[in-house]
């Protein structure tokens, strides 16, 4: 009896959220990601490391068919989200989006108010019966991006007026306004100074409680600071994929390790 609990806590430890199977990006010509397999677990967040152009972006925007936007890009392969294939033709990549939601490099707010900002995705995917509803679906966002404090009594000025930092902790909110099970962040410190990337980083570590994180960073100081598992890419390869640990003090390949000490980049 023990045992059998053992065996499905063990399970339930590591669960897949998304599952990327023999994943291949072309634009055009190029082949930006070559035969990507990588298990993102839930309630954890994973970081993509890797030099310029290695492809980091290109398989985070695969997560939720972002690339779809791109005309000149093409996805092979497999990729599902609890066991559900998200290139499925019944899978409207809209609501996917919502469910896999993503915070971009440069904070990139809605000529809107606070308040909308926030209440545009909740809006659009009729997830609240009312104001009441949506107001509150408002607060509890601004509260999760540790935002709510700071813009309570202005609710109704315009996002774009707010701080560099304060702008990517309303985009966060704006992301976990849909209840999303999936955020995706792509750089999302890179125009931030030291103490909004610190409140940000604050942030992901609360957030990782909830969602599958997976963050897109060039400083590998912050991949330590902030993950559980790194994956590294080069040259359109997954090279190695591992705990933050592991891949930082002890890395299995070559690569990677000439990556970590500053040999390549
Ligand atoms: N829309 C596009 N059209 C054509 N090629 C693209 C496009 N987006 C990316 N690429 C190419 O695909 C490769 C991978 O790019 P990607 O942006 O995924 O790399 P990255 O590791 O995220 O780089 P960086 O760290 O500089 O953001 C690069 O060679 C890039 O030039």
């Amino acid at each position: 009896m023990n045992d059998m609990r053992l065996v499905e806590r063990d399970v339930e430890q590591v669960t897949g959220k998304i599952e990327a199977r023999g994943v291949q990006v072309h634009y055009g010509e190029k082949h930006a990601l070559k035969d990507v397999d990588v298990t993102i677990l839930d309630r954890t967040v994973t970081a993509f490391i890797g030099p310029s152009g290695c492809g980091k972006s290109t398989f985070l925007r695969c997560l939720n068919r972002m690339n779809d936007t791109v005309a000149s890009a093409r996805v092979e392969g497999r990729i599902t989200l609890d066991g559900q294939d998200i290139h499925d033709p019944r899978i409207d990549p809209v609501q996917l989006r919502a469910k896999v939601g993503m915070v971009f490099q440069k904070p990139n707010p809605f000529p809107k108010s606070i308040h909308d900002n926030v209440a545009y995705g909740p809006r659009i995917h009729g997830l609240a019966r009312g104001k009441a509803e949506l107001d509150a679906i408002v607060e509890t966002s601004l509260r999760k991006a540790a935002l709510w404090d700071e813009v309570k009594d202005r609710l109704d000025a315009p996002g774009t007026g707010l701080s560099g930092g304060q702008q990517q902790r309303l985009c966060i909110a704006r992301a976990i306004a849909t209840s999303p099970e999936v955020l995706l962040m792509d750089e999302p410190c890179s125009a931030l100074d030291p103490i909004a990337t610190a409140q940000v980083e604050e942030l992901i570590d609360e957030l990782r409680a909830q969602f599958s994180v997976v963050i897109v960073t060039h400083s590998m100081q912050q991949a330590a600071r902030v993950s559980q598992k790194t994956a590294f890419f080069h040259l359109g390869s997954l090279v190695e994929y591992g705990e933050t640990g592991q891949i930082f003090t002890n890395p299995r390949d070559p690569r990677t390790e000439a990556y970590i000490t500053g040999r390549i980049g």
